[in-house]
């Protein structure tokens, strides 16, 4: 059990909106424990992680050693004080926080609406455990309403762009547009130097069989399903309460001689 307090960093004037991310990812914090080798989220709710993960680095002495899915977030951990290092460095990770831009009842995710889903799901299949941290706007009954990222190699994009949006054809999504990813007048480029196709359905009906697909195409990369992948989704609330969905313990393990037990029992808020 974790001997240092999240609720310690208490942020005033909050709007609802982040007061809500902020209670999800102080939530997540009270499963970082000392020495872990953490991978960090990318996104304005993974924002309000690093911030806490500070406050607990410079004032409570936590020592971790954190992977960060993207640029930005690694800049965000250096200036909190985290001890920033490689996947390549720590080889694999104790427990990956991301957030999510949408999770169904099996806790599935669409991923990458910040563009940096590679990296992430890198990190969070290299990982013993993935806790994502939301607001309640993210869950959904059935994955698809937000748009799907699909990032590509720029050579020949146009060709990857056109395979995708054939193979949708054969599958049940819906509607089925694609778009090039912009940032202002040019493409959007990831932090690995690929463009990101958004593909706008309407709903994934097998969101494992279209992952599969999608990147069975040649010039595809990665896309944002995130799938069989997260078992734990802490939801923050605007007046700064929380509720955790966990497939883990809805499984009905209760025996506390094993690991994977309600690992909420000792938490005190
Ligand atoms: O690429 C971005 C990531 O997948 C984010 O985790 C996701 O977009 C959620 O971001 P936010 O917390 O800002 O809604």
């Amino acid at each position: 059990m974790t001997t240092f307090n999240p609720a310690e960093f208490a942020p005033t004037g909050l709007t609802p909106v982040e007061m809500a991310k902020f209670a999800s990812a102080r939530r997540a914090s009270y499963f970082v424990e000392q020495g872990m080798r953490l991978g960090l989220g990318t996104g304005s709710t993974a924002f309000w992680l690093v911030r806490v993960l500070g406050h607990m680095v410079r004032e409570q002495g936590l020592q971790i050693r954190a992977v960060p899915t993207s640029e930005r977030t690694a800049e965000q951990a250096r200036a909190e004080g985290i001890d920033v290092v490689t996947l390549q460095d720590v080889g694999w990770l104790d427990l990956t926080i991301d957030g999510a831009d949408e999770f169904d009842p099996a806790l599935n995710l669409i991923k990458g609406g910040g563009g940096a889903h590679l990296r992430e799901k890198i990190v969070a299949t290299a990982s013993d455990r993935m806790i994502v941290i939301s607001d309640a706007s993210k869950q959904v009954d059935t994955l698809g309403a937000f748009p799907l990222p699909v990032e590509i190699v720029p050579f020949g994009w146009q060709a990857t762009r056109h395979l995708i949006e054939e193979s949708l054809l054969g599958v049940d999504v819906g509607a089925r547009k694609s778009t090039l990813r912009m940032n202002g007048t040019q493409p959007y480029t990831t932090d690995e130097g690929n463009l990101i196709i958004d593909l706008h359905l309407s709903r994934i009906a097998n969101a494992r069989q279209l992952s599969l697909m999608l990147n069975q195409i040649a010039g595809v990369v990665e896309n944002g399903l995130f799938v069989d992948i997260c078992d734990t989704v802490v939801i923050g609330h605007p007046d700064g309460s929380d509720e955790v969905i966990d497939l883990v313990a809805d499984s009905g393990l209760t025996d506390d001689s094993d690991a994977s037990d309600n690992i909420f029992k000792d938490i005190a808020d």
